[in-house]
This record gives structure tokens, C-alpha cells and sequence, in this order.
């Protein structure tokens, strides 16, 4: 297996606070990696900064071995707008709030990207969009706008979008935590399959910790900027060694 995601002793502030310091982590190639923890514990940072939405300070990420933030040849400078939408091009990610473009259809959704960015002919990315629509259900949906989906019908549509891009890597932030307890299943249901059938890379914020156990290689309990454990569903949830951890579990079993 070969390490696709690494992040190298990375420091992320936020003005004077400082979120990560000499922080390491990394994924390998196909692995399904869910992460968990507090509040603020900086789990959602960690994607944003793998999307490039959030820069670092310091350290670097790597992606298939290749610098994010350092641009080749251009080690001392930010990397250029160009090379961080090329390196962006590997990666898609799922947010809580779908962010689908209200004006456009589910399909029209799903081919923008591939359309825009990839420059695929609209023949062959039509195509592909219904056959991802298909894939997450929601074949009968392509010409709805998102005013007109339900809220796990909209996430399936986020989910084809997101795949419509081919990426290697696929984050998703709380994938299931805006929507109804009804939705939640059909979301849920979509991921996992997706995990298990495919060879992406997965990297999944999330709340929902019997989610977590059916679909994690690896799980990372995250607190106050560190990884304070890791291991398998099974160790680390069904076993957890730290006090932190232990303290993070019941709390969710408690309400
Ligand atoms: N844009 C920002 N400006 C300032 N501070 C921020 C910003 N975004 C996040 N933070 C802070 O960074 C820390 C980590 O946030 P992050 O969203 O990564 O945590 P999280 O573990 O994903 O939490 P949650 O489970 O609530 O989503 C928090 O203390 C948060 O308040």
C-alpha cells in the first residue's frame, strides 16, 4: 500500500489560535479513514485543508507524494491558484449543507464540473451524470432542481456530483448531521456501498459512531488538535485504551 494523503508536521492558525502544531497524519491508498472527536477538536479543518479551502502555516501535505502547498519549482511561494485547482482536481469532498447550485437541475448539478473544469464533451458527461444519478437512486430525480428533493435526496446528488469529478480522494464533513433522522439511512446507505466498492481513498468526519464502525478501516479519535488514538473500529471504539476517548464515547452514549 502506498501512503496517498500525508500530512507532515503541519501548524494551522486561525489568527493567534493555534489548531495544529506539529501535526502528522496520513491515509493510505484505498483506505477509509473516519475521524472523530469534540466540538472544535479540528476535524473539520483537517479536510478543508486537504480541499485547499484553509492554508497552512506551516509543514506540508502531500497528496500521492505530491507537495499541496509548495508548489514545485516554487518552493518558497504560496502555490499558484493553477496548481492548487489541478491538485484539487484529485480530490471531492461532501459537506454537511449539500451546497448544490439551487438554479440547476440534479443532473445539470452533477455534469458542471466535469463540463467546465474537465472539459468533457456534454455527450459523455450527460451520460456519466445519469449513470451516477442512477448509482445513488435517484434516477427518476435528474431534472429536478434541489428546491424540489428532499434533504437525503439532496446529499445523493452532492455524493454524484462529487464522484462525477473522478477523484482519487473523497472527503466527506458530516455528511448525514442536517438532515432529518428519516434521511439519514438512504445517505448512510449510499457511503457505505461506495466504500465497499470502490478503491477511493476516503476520509469521513462523523457523529454517527455505529456509521463509523461499518465503514472505517481506521478510525482516529481527534482532540483539541491531536490524534490521541487510533486503530480499528473494534479497538478503538469497542476498546478504547485513553481516558479522553473513553470520556468521548460515553458522552455520546449518554445523550
Ligand atoms: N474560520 C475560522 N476562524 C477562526 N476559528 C476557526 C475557523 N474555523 C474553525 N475555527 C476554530 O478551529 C477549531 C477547529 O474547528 P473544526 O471545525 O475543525 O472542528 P471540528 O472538530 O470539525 O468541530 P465540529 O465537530 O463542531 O464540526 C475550533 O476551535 C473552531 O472554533
Amino acid at each position: 500500500m502506498s501512503e496517498q494523503v500525508v500530512f507532515d508536521s503541519i501548524t494551522k492558525r486561525y489568527g493567534e489560535t493555534c489548531i495544529f502544531e506539529d501535526f502528522s497524519f496520513a491515509a493510505q491508498k484505498g483506505e477509509k479513514v473516519v475521524l472523530i472527536g469534540s466540538s472544535g477538536s479540528g476535524k473539520s479543518t483537517i479536510l478543508r485543508i486537504l480541499m485547499t479551502l484553509e492554508e497552512i502555516q506551516g509543514g506540508e501535505v502531500y497528496v500521492d507524494g505530491e507537495p499541496l502547498w509548495h508548489e514545485p519549482g516554487k518552493p518558497d511561494k504560496r502555490a499558484s491558484e493553477a496548481y492548487l485547482r489541478q491538485m484539487r482536481t484529485r480530490i471531492g469532498m461532501v459537506f454537511q449543507q449539500f451546497n448544490l447550485f439551487p438554479h440547476m437541475t440534479a443532473l445539470r448539478n452533477v455534469i458542471e464540473a466535469p463540463l467546465r473544469v474537465l472539459k468533457v464533451p456534454r455527450k459523455d458527461a450527460e451520460a456519466r451524470g445519469r449513470e451516477l444519478l442512477e448509482r445513488v437512486g435517484l434516477g427518476d430525480r435528474m431534472d429536478n432542481f434541489p428546491a424540489q428533493l428532499s434533504g437525503g435526496q439532496q446529499q445523493r446528488v452532492a455524493i454524484a456530483r462529487a464522484l462525477a469529478m473522478r477523484p482519487e480522494i473523497l472527503l466527506f464533513d458530516e455528511p448525514t448531521s442536517a438532515l432529518d433522522p428519516e434521511m439519514v439511512g438512504e445517505v448512510q446507505n449510499v457511503i457505505r456501498e461506495l466504500a465497499e466498492e470502490s478503491e477511493l481513498t476516503m476520509l469521513i468526519v462523523t457523529h454517527e459512531m455505529r456509521f463509523a464502525r461499518e465503514i472505517a478501516d481506521r478510525v482516529c479519535f481527534l482532540d483539541k488538535g491531536q490524534i490521541i488514538e487510533e486503530g480499528s473500529p473494534a479497538e478503538v471504539m469497542g476498546n478504547p485504551k485513553k481516558e479522553r476517548t473513553q470520556a468521548f464515547l460515553q458522552s455520546l452514549h449518554g445523550g
